[in-house]
């Protein structure tokens, strides 16, 4: 662990408690507002999935009412396994709300081919843990160094389940990172309602009965009978595995260990 990636608290823990208390009640475009007048450092994260793409869409309408042309800038991990329709919308919907995007991709690497070549063919199936740190957890510490990151809205909502269920509006993670998650309790009938009404640009794939999408090799659409049911929103990432994230919301100083140790002992 270097210093350098340990950030300055911007509130302590007990104003973080009183500010989750507040906000718990209050709507995602409250939150975000929130979020823009009170967090140093403010990006989002985003696959541009439906949360996001309906996040974005709040926070460019914050901004016409403030008559602000800056929205908070978009940070997109591409870990060179997404779809190309994910792609796609990371231009499209960047160019739409004139959103200042950050992409970031694994190191020495700037497509599927190259990954392959210099860190093995399937990573994913032979070594699970070091492609999530390489193609994930890696390029978001690097985005968050380099960019001064102090801040980040997220697409999680407390309806996806698993670890989610018991999310705050507020977190602050082991660095210090505050992450935000302003619309944690909408369902995903709430969200693509929203996305409808609004017209918000949205991953096609989502029309061919996919609902959350993450990697090409790990992800299908889910049964249809879980379609627009909350519990089977993400049922379509990995399956048969017990995993449920993809590392970039686990702990980063264990994940950075843990492929640091393995790397050391050439990979066992
Ligand atoms: N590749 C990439 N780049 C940037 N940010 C990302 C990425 N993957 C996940 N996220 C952030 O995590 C939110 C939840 O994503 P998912 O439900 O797809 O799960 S997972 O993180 O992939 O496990 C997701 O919400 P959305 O904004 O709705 O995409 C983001 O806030």
């Amino acid at each position: 662990m270097t210093n350098s990636e340990i950030l300055t608290p911007q509130y302590t823990p007990e104003e973080i408690e009183k500010f989750n208390l507040e906000l718990e009640n209050k709507s995602p475009q409250d939150i975000l507002r929130w979020a823009i007048d009170n967090l140093d450092g403010l990006y989002q994260t985003t696959a541009f999935g439906l949360t996001g793409t309906a996040a974005l869409d709040m926070i460019s309408k914050i901004s016409q009412e403030r008559e602000e042309i800056h929205l908070v800038p978009l940070i997109f991990i591409d870990t060179l396994h997404h779809f190309p329709e994910t792609l796609q919308l990371s231009q499209t919907a960047s160019e739409n709300y004139l959103a200042e995007l950050h992409t970031y991709k694994p190191q020495g690497a700037d497509t599927a081919e190259e990954f392959a070549v210099r860190y093995g063919e399937k990573l994913w199936e032979t070594d699970e843990a070091s492609y999530d740190y390489l193609v994930k957890v890696e390029p978001a510490a690097r985005a968050y160094q380099e960019l001064g990151v102090r801040a980040v809205i997220t697409g999680r909502r407390r309806s996806q389940g698993s670890d989610r269920a018991n999310l705050k509006v507020l977190e602050v993670d082991e660095r210090g990172l505050i992450k935000v998650n302003p619309l944690i309790s909408w369902g995903y009938k709430e969200v693509k309602d929203y996305v409808d009404k609004e017209n918000v640009p949205y991953n096609p794939l989502l029309d061919q009965g996919y609902r959350s999408i993450g990697d090409v090799h790990s992800t299908a659409p889910p049964d249809p009978n879980a379609i627009n049911n909350d519990a089977g929103e993400r049922s379509g990432r990995w399956q048969g595995k017990s995993k449920t994230e993809c590392g970039l919301h686990t702990n980063y100083f264990e994940m950075k260990k843990k492929f640091e140790e393995k790397a050391k002992n050439g990979g066992q």
